[in-house]
């Protein structure tokens, strides 16, 4: 029997944002304590990919992107079906300080290579960061923001001198 569904996903790019040697990483209130993840967003009506993440990029933290390129893309089931597309994004080195649009994020960031592998190679679950000092959170590695982290970590560390 033929299965039909009038079901849609929705496009949502997710975006890596990089100065060459930190990565910008963001938060909102409902994220678990120490939480921090790349820039997401919705894709209007007639946009492009490029279009969408240069707005959302804009909008969400107020830098321009010099480059983009596509890296992968996920079903994301939750709340309802997105199509998650994965893009690495750069800004001018000279163009960095970020401006938080508080109305869609808590907190954005610049976060060195150091602390985010060090926060990659941590085993701990969102409950066991109870300290003051809340230690860098990844989103887990179901999620594609996560295998994008990961990713940004190991080209970094590639590309260090010997
Ligand atoms: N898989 C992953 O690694 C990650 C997935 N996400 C997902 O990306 C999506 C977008 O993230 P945010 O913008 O931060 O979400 P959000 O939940 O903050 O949504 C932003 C706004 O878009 C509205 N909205 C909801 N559904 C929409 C649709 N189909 N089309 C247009 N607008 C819609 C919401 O009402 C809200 O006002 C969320 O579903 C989130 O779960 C976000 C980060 C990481």
């Amino acid at each position: 029997m033929a299965i039909s569904s009038a079901a849609k996903m929705a496009p949502v790019v997710i975006t890596l944002v990089t100065d060459g040697a930190r990565c910008l990483l963001a938060r909102q209130s409902s994220f678990p304590k120490g939480l921090y993840s790349a820039l997401a967003g919705f894709c209007d009506i007639g946009e492009s990919v490029e279009e969408a993440v240069q707005r959302e990029v804009a909008e969400e933290v107020g830098l321009e992107v010099e480059s983009l390129q596509y890296s992968a893309s996920q079903h994301w089931p939750f709340p309802n079906s997105s199509l998650m597309i994965a893009c690495h994004a750069t800004v001018k080195p000279g163009q960095t300080e970020i401006q938080v649009n508080l109305r869609e994020l808590e907190a954005a960031a610049w976060f060195s290579l150091d602390e985010v592998a060090a926060a990659l190679m941590r085993k701990g679950s969102f409950t066991q960061q109870q300290s003051d000092a809340l230690p860098l959170v990844l989103p887990p590695k179901l999620a594609i923001a996560h295998h994008m982290i990961k990713k940004w970590v190991e080209t970094q560390t590639s590309s260090l001198p010997a």
